[in-house]
């Protein structure tokens, strides 16, 4: 007899805070579904406890112990964290998904964006699959490495320093130019080029790294304009690239196009370990009442599965989502249906 060894997974679970752990345990079921039914490999959970709840408890957002287990693991599956009440001293909320990125280095934030369904949009006219592109935001550096600066302490004014460098422009365009050799050979660079010294900058490496993918087509549009031309046309963008906090904005906006931010799956990707959650936060107005819409973080489990090499788990449970929703009753009251988390979760499940 030949026994043939399946690889296991060791996957850092952090439901976080508000609806976190209500959508991390609906993506769980979906994993723990799949793993009954053989799928070649296998999955085990170690659960950490992060964010806002976890600073009120212990006075860290973000214990070394959960920081050392997500290092440890070959990926790591977050609900959200924060909490708009919880903040430092100097009137920040706690963001540790920010720590995580900065310290593992997890430089590409992918944000996929794909319309299930015609009545989903409040675009009209658009059929299922013709929403379909990834905001690639630069997840380490941008407005956001200022989020520490010290402010004056006479109070007359404050300001945040936007830092890119050279290395983190060159990896991030080329992960997006690598995504849209997957996709549809489209790059859109997203920028303020028109403005500031430091967007002139990432557009002449965008152009530098553009030179090495001829087969891919290229834009520059700035930010403006591009918040527009998402509303307008969104069925004209494959892969856009940009800025940390540009990528933040247009990622709300982009999931808006197809339902909304229960629908938006993302992932924080390094060279060698990536955090996978939903790009809605911690939505404290509808926490505790099985109301959140579960599919952001299924899907991004379904992207954790497609990272780790499992595209084939991950494709079974992409179409999982699409035959559930399939039914226009099969949404939760965000999307103005009357299913629970855990309702849609089990169609979700019924369909893998
Ligand atoms: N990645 C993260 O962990 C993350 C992301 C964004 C915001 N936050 C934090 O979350 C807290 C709330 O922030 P916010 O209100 O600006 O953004 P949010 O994404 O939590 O909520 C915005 C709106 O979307 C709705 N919503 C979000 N996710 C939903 C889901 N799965 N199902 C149904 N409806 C959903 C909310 O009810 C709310 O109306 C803040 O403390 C913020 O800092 C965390
Ligand atoms: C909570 C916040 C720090 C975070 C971000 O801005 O990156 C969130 O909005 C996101 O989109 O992941
Ligand atoms: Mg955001």
């Amino acid at each position: 007899m030949i026994l043939v060894s399946q690889p296991n997974y060791n996957i850092a679970v952090l439901p976080g805070d508000g609806i976190g752990p209500e959508v991390t345990s609906a993506a769980v079921a979906v994993l723990d579904a799949l793993q009954a039914s053989g799928p070649g490999f296998s999955l085990s959970y170690s659960e950490h406890s992060v964010g806002a709840g976890e600073f009120l408890k212990s006075g860290n957002p973000l214990p070394d112990e959960a920081f050392e287990a997500c290092r440890a693991s070959h990926a790591v599956l977050l609900g959200a964290m924060g909490l708009p009440g919880v903040r430092w001293p100097d009137g920040r909320e706690m963001t540790p998904q920010i720590d995580l990125r900065e310290r593992l280095d997890l430089y590409a934030g992918p944000r996929p964006i794909y319309l299930y369904s015609a009545d989903d949009s409040p675009l009209r006219g658009y059929q299922p699959g013709e929403i379909d592109f990834v905001i690639v935001r630069e997840n380490t550096e941008g407005l956001f490495s200022a989020r520490g600066s010290v402010q004056p302490e006479d109070r007359l004014s404050a300001s945040d320093v936007l830092h890119l460098t050279r290395k983190g422009c060159e990896r991030i365009c080329r992960y997006a130019f690598e995504e849209a050799m997957r996709r549809r050979k489209k790059c859109s660079l997203v920028d303020k080029a028109n403005v500031l010294p430091t967007m002139v900058f990432f557009r002449e490496i965008f152009d530098e790294v553009a030179k090495d993918f001829p087969e891919v087509a290229t834009e520059h549009i700035y930010v403006d304009a591009a918040a527009l031309f998402l509303v307008q046309r969104p069925q004209s963008f494959d892969v856009l690239v940009t800025e940390n906090m540009f990528g933040d904005i247009l990622s709300d906006l982009a999931a808006g196009l197809v339902g909304g931010m229960g629908m938006a799956p993302s992932g924080d990707i390094g060279t060698d370990c990536a955090v996978f959650q939903p790009s809605h936060g911690t939505a404290p107005d509808i926490a505790g009442q099985g109301k959140a819409n579960p599919v952001g973080t299924i899907l991004s489990a379904a992207l954790m599965l497609d990272w780790l090499g499992e595209k084939e788990a991950a494709i079974r449970i992409q179409k999982a989502v699409k035959m559930a929703l399939s039914n226009p009753a099969h949404r939760t009251p965000d999307m103005g249906g009357k299913e629970s988390t855990g309702s849609l979760t089990e169609k979700i499940i019924a369909n893998l």
